[in-house]
């Protein structure tokens, strides 16, 4: 085994105190669990609380990036970039696409996936002029898109390693979750 690959093994993983997640418990809505878990994630003073993995298709290629929620409401998801960025065009060419968080002070992780779809001018201009570089004018390649989810899968990393995942998946209007067990745990 390489140097590098011992000093990775070496390095400290979950903390030692992380919640629980109980899966016969969880709300029906799981939006409401991501808020709550948002929410425990600000609250712990962790920089960037709001910064996931974006996921996008690139001609059936995935590719990853870092953004930041900017809101979450019964319209989705919201990120904004520019609509002719990478990410706005592989967007405008494959609305699929895949977010994951990570808080690592609970050791917990939320992927949600679905389609987005761009939100309305004055949505979009309106984060525009929220931002700290905005010197008062619009930006009309700015772009506000709400990921539209279809289904979440949510992670209580455990110290046994034995962690605990629900999965939600929206059955026509509803949604639909139980307890996820792969060979990962
Ligand atoms: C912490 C962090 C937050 C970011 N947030 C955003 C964001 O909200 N919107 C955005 O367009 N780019 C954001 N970026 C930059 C993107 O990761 C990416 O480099 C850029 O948008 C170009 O992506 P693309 O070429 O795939 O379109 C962020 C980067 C970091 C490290």
């Amino acid at each position: 085994m390489s140097d590098l690959a011992d000093r990775l093994r070496a390095l400290p993983s979950f903390p030692e105190d992380m919640p629980d997640l109980d899966p016969d418990s969880v709300p029906e809505d799981p939006a409401a669990l991501f808020l709550d878990w948002l929410e425990d994630a600000i609250a712990s003073g962790a920089r960037q609380p709001h910064a996931m993995t974006f996921q996008t298709l690139d001609g059936g290629a995935p590719v990853g990036r870092t953004l930041i929620l900017k809101d979450l409401d019964e319209r989705g998801l919201h990120v904004s970039t520019h609509r002719t960025s990478r990410k706005g065009e592989q967007l405008a060419a494959d609305p699929r696409a895949a977010m994951t968080f990570f808080w690592r002070e609970s050791g917990r992780q939320v992927q949600v996936g679905g389609e987005v779809v761009a939100l309305d001018e004055a949505t979009s201009q309106a984060d525009w002029a929220s931002r700290p570089s905005y010197d008062g004018s619009p930006n009309p390649d700015w772009q506000v898109y709400a990921l539209q989810p279809a289904w979440y899968e949510f992670t209580q990393s455990r110290l046994d390693r034995k962690h605990v995942r629900v999965g939600y998946r929206r059955e026509g209007g509803a949604w639909a979750h139980e307890r996820v067990t792969t060979p990962a745990g």
